[in-house]
């Protein structure tokens, strides 16, 4: 009997693969026990430039913080990482209610918010676009947050929110540096992966940060407070926008000893 579950498992494995067309999707469970601790993985380099940063865009299914990515002053590079990656943007995934919310989990311990700095290897291609759709093309670091003391940080986004309640809105935004949301332990975990939601190409290597980062309760509301409809439309909160974890199939997951 258990050999016909393990053909009907690695059945639907591979029927996933084929409906998906995709080996290497995320978000995935991280297991930390199972992970490959690779004495090679150097520190990450980060180094943002407040000034890069331009606006918010809420897109109808995150809000986007948009930097300027035509300088090399954003940019991130070592790790796992062959070039170096200039910040395009990032947005958070959250939950309804606080046992929800982040799309990578780490020995299925659900975090209630994630944060994803999107980078693209300047190195290797012109454009944003063009690296979404190749190999290496894009470096994603991943913060969890936990709830607790409000995020100083942070507060300077959440007072600019209500400005981007509707999909499609957008509001100048400057003079913000996302440092402050790296947390001080620089311990990680790589692994190949994909883009969590449309076109979800498998262009993205990794980065999930072990330590999270607090904020409060008050700023995750904020983030509850947005919708995903434009203006004029029925009004629907902007919650539960995270992708369910994907099999980890032929990957391994490496994690940093620092
Ligand atoms: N959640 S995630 O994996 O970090 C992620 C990051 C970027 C995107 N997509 C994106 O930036 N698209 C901009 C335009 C796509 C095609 O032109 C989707 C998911
Ligand atoms: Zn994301």
């Amino acid at each position: 009997m258990t050999l016909f579950f393990l053909v009907c498992l690695l059945d639907q494995q591979s029927w996933q693969t084929q409906i998906q067309g995709g080996s290497r999707q995320s978000p995935i469970d991280i297991r930390s026990s199972e992970s490959v601790h690779d004495p090679q993985l150097t520190p990450l380099s980060i180094s943002y430039d407040p000034s890069d940063c331009l606006q918010i865009w809420n897109n109808g299914y995150s809000f986007l913080v948009e930097f300027d990515d035509s300088k090399d002053n954003s940019v991130v590079s070592g790790g796992p990482l062959e070039n170096h990656y200039k910040l395009k943007q990032f947005h958070f995934h959250w939950g309804a209610e606080n046992n929800r919310g982040s799309e990578h989990t780490i020995n299925s311990l659900v975090y209630p918010a994630e944060l994803h700095l999107v980078h693209w290897n300047a190195e290797k291609f012109r454009t944003f676009d063009e690296a979404i759709f190749s190999e290496n093309g894009l470096a994603v670091i991943g913060v969890f947050l936990k709830l607790g003391r409000k995020h100083d940080g942070l507060q300077k986004l959440v007072n600019a929110l209500p400005a981007v309640k509707y999909k499609d809105s957008t509001v100048e935004f400057s003079n913000f540096d996302p440092s402050c949301m790296i947390p001080s332990c620089l311990d990680y975990w790589t692994y190949p992966g994909s883009l969590t939601t449309p076109p979800q190409t498998e262009s993205v290597t990794w980065v999930i940060m072990k330590k999270p980062i607090e904020f409060g309760d008050d700023q995750l509301s904020a983030f509850r407070s947005l919708l995903f409809t434009p203006f004029g439309e029925k009004l629907e909160n902007m919650v539960d926008n995270f992708r369910q974890q994907q099999p980890l199939m032929n990957r391994v997951v490496r994690a940093t000893i620092l």
